[in-house]
């Protein structure tokens, strides 16, 4: 028996996406279960209970997915961690190419092994995005919860020719060629928020 079942998992994810479609779902459920299967012996995510984590990763991901710009080809999702929000998005976006780039070995070993299970072809990145070949560019990158957001916002500009989308806790500084649009407050959160940041 799976932890949740597809219609719960569905019903869950109403705030963020009213009407997911039953591929999607079922590939939740696996991510879920192997979530919830790394997580009881290797520190992926604080969040353990899984509802929560439906609404909190998934469902804020999903939220973010609907938000990208429609030119939106190629997505690199800046510090990955346990997938959120790139994994999410892959799923939902089959046609967009999304690469994981997450430093620590665990947590890239993790984004590889739910890519191989779902059978959809995320490129995992396993150490910093710093390291990629200058040239490396990307349509959107994405950066949800990450340490130090000003800094990581200056490393992910050069990584992308449109946008940033950012999810976070408070309105970060723009960094440099970027203008910031207005946010958007993410359902059922008192104050995280989704902002584009848009190239000049
Ligand atoms: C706080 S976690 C957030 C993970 C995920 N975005 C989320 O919302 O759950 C930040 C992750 O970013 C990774 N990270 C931080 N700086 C990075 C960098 N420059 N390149 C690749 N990964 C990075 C860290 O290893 C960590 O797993």
């Amino acid at each position: 028996m799976p932890t949740l079942s597809e219609a719960e998992i569905a019903s869950l994810l109403t705030p963020y996406l009213p009407d997911a479609a039953p591929l999607v779902l079922s590939r939740l459920a696996v991510y879920l279960e192997l979530l919830l299967k790394w997580n009881a012996r290797t520190n992926l995510t604080a969040i353990r209970d899984p509802k929560e984590i439906v609404c909190r990763h998934f469902g804020e991901s999903l939220f973010a997915g609907r938000h990208l710009a429609s030119e939106t080809k190629t997505l690199l999702d800046f510090g990955s961690g346990a997938g959120f929000p790139g994994l999410p998005i892959a799923i939902l976006h089959p046609e967009i190419a999304v690469t994981l780039a997450e430093s620590q070995n665990k947590k890239a070993t993790f984004l590889r092994e739910v890519g191989r299970m779902l059978a959809i072809p995320v490129e995992v990145w396993p150490v910093r995005v710093e390291t990629m070949p200058e040239g490396r560019q990307f349509h959107t990158v994405t950066l949800r919860a990450v340490d130090n957001m000003s800094s990581a916002l200056i490393a992910a500009a050069p990584r992308s020719t449109n946008d940033l989308l950012i999810m976070a806790g408070a309105t970060p500084p723009a960094p440099p060629g970027f203008t910031l649009q207005a946010s958007i407050l993410i359902p059922t959160t008192e104050s995280s928020i989704l902002i584009r940041a848009i190239r000049n």
